[in-house]
Order: C-alpha cells, then structure tokens, then sequence
C-alpha cells in the first residue's frame, strides 16, 4: 500500500530530513512512526503526500509511482489518502458537518449523497449530537473528531495521521485511539507519527523508529523505546 525505496530528503537549507530509508507498509497495517523532534516524521508523512519529492529514491502510495506521478494526477492520489493532523485544521466558520461535507463537496460529490454520508460519519466519530456546532464550540478532542470524520468521510485506503493527539490530554488521547483503531479494522491502513509513549505501549501494533532520518528499528508489535 506504501513503499519507500532508498529515499533521502535533503530540504533546501541543506538539512537532511531521510537518509536512504526504505520502509513498506501493507493494506491494513497499523503502524507508529517515531522518534525524536526532527528525526524526520513529519517528512515522511509529507513525502507520502506528495507534499515534497524525494531527492533520491521513490515512492509508491495506492499503487502510484510517485516520481512518474503527473501534477494534474496528484489530486487523485489524495482521494485515496486521509489525512489528520496536530492542529485539526477545520475551517473556523463552518460547523462540524459543514466542515466533513466541505471534503465531498471539493470532490464533486452529488448533494444527495453528503446529504446522506455526513451524519453517518458524524454517527461513527462519536459526535452525533454536535452536527451545528462551530469548533470553537467543540473540545480539543470533539475538533479531532470532526477532522477525522473529514478525512475518513471519502472512505480513503490510507490515513496518515501527524500528532493526532499532540494537542489532547491523556484520557482523550485514549478516545481518539479508540477511532483509529476501528477505523483501521473497516480495512483502512493507517500511518501515525506520534511522541507519545504511552499510547505507542498500549496499543502493540508496529514500530518505525526514526534517528536523524535514518530507519533504527522496525519492529511488528512494539513498543516506544527499547528501554520503555
Ligand atoms: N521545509 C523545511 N525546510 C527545511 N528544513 C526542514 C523543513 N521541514 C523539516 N525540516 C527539517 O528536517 C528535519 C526533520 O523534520 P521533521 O519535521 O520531519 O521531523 P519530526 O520528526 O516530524 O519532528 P517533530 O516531532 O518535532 O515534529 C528537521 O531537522 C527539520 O528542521
């Protein structure tokens, strides 16, 4: 589902982000990206997005070669993908169900069907009773919710998730872990680059471990550090 071949990123300043990283993830997996601040997560997650291009080496996301990725098919390549992040970046003037049937609108989906999806998905995140609210009205992890309910709405192959729960406290981490988790038995494969110690130990599923953009462990059902 996800193949890195010897990639190596080497950002503008001259900082090198990976370092000759091969890594593949299978339909379905589960997996933790982790590491120190600036090991190279969040370029991972980029590359995968074709937010950046490797320097060296190449990708292949839902059976699309990156490099021989035409712009015009980016596009395509991100409905495959949903994407969460640290922040939830929702947009502030929409309410919940605005903010997930925005993602289907983009796509040019029929009235008919968001009509009908949104409050399925709204239904499956837990948020049912929230479909009006603003964010500013919501909780930090009633926000991550709704984001995840937005990149999960599209039903994509692939979720990649940057610091899901960065920004939440312990108990709603939990919460949170809890969607993921039945997210990826629908089939979903999902990708999460995570500080979090706790979480990475209590779930057991895969571990990539970055160092300086090097791969130093990959192991099937880790946990966070060796010594952890
Ligand atoms: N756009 C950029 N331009 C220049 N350097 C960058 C850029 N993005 C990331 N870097 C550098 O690349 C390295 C890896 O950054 P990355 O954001 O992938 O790390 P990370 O493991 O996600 O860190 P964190 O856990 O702090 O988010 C860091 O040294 C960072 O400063």
């Amino acid at each position: 589902m996800i193949r890195l071949e010897n990639v190596t990123k080497v950002f503008d300043n001259g900082v090198v982000a990976l370092s000759d990283l091969s890594v593949e993830v299978a339909k379905g997996e589960f997996v933790f990206i982790v590491g120190a601040s600036g090991s190279g997560k969040s370029t991972f997650i980029r590359l995968v997005i074709k937010d950046e291009d490797p320097n060296e080496g190449d990708l292949w996301v839902a059976g699309k070669r990156l490099s021989r990725l035409k712009s015009w098919k980016v596009p395509s390549l991100r409905r495959e993908l949903g994407c969460v992040f640290q922040d939830f970046k929702l947009l502030e003037r929409k309410t919940a169900a605005e903010n997930v049937a925005f993602a289907l609108e983009v796509i040019g989906r029929p009235r008919h069907q968001i009509t009908k999806t949104v409050p399925e998905v709204l239904r499956l995140v837990g948020l049912e009773d929230k479909y009006h609210a603003y964010p500013h009205e919501l909780s930090g992890g009633e926000q991550q919710r709704v984001s995840i309910a937005r990149a999960f709405v599209n039903r994509p192959r692939i979720l990649l998730c940057d610091e899901p729960t960065g920004n939440l406290d312990p108990h709603t981490s939990v919460g949170i872990m809890k969607l993921l988790d039945r997210i990826n038995r629908t089939g979903t494969t999902v990708v999460m680059a995570t500080h979090d110690q706790h979480i990475v130990d209590s779930m057991r599923r895969r571990v990539v471990e970055l160092e300086d953009g090097h791969l130093v462990r990959d192991q099937v059902r880790g946990v966070y550090g060796y010594g952890g």
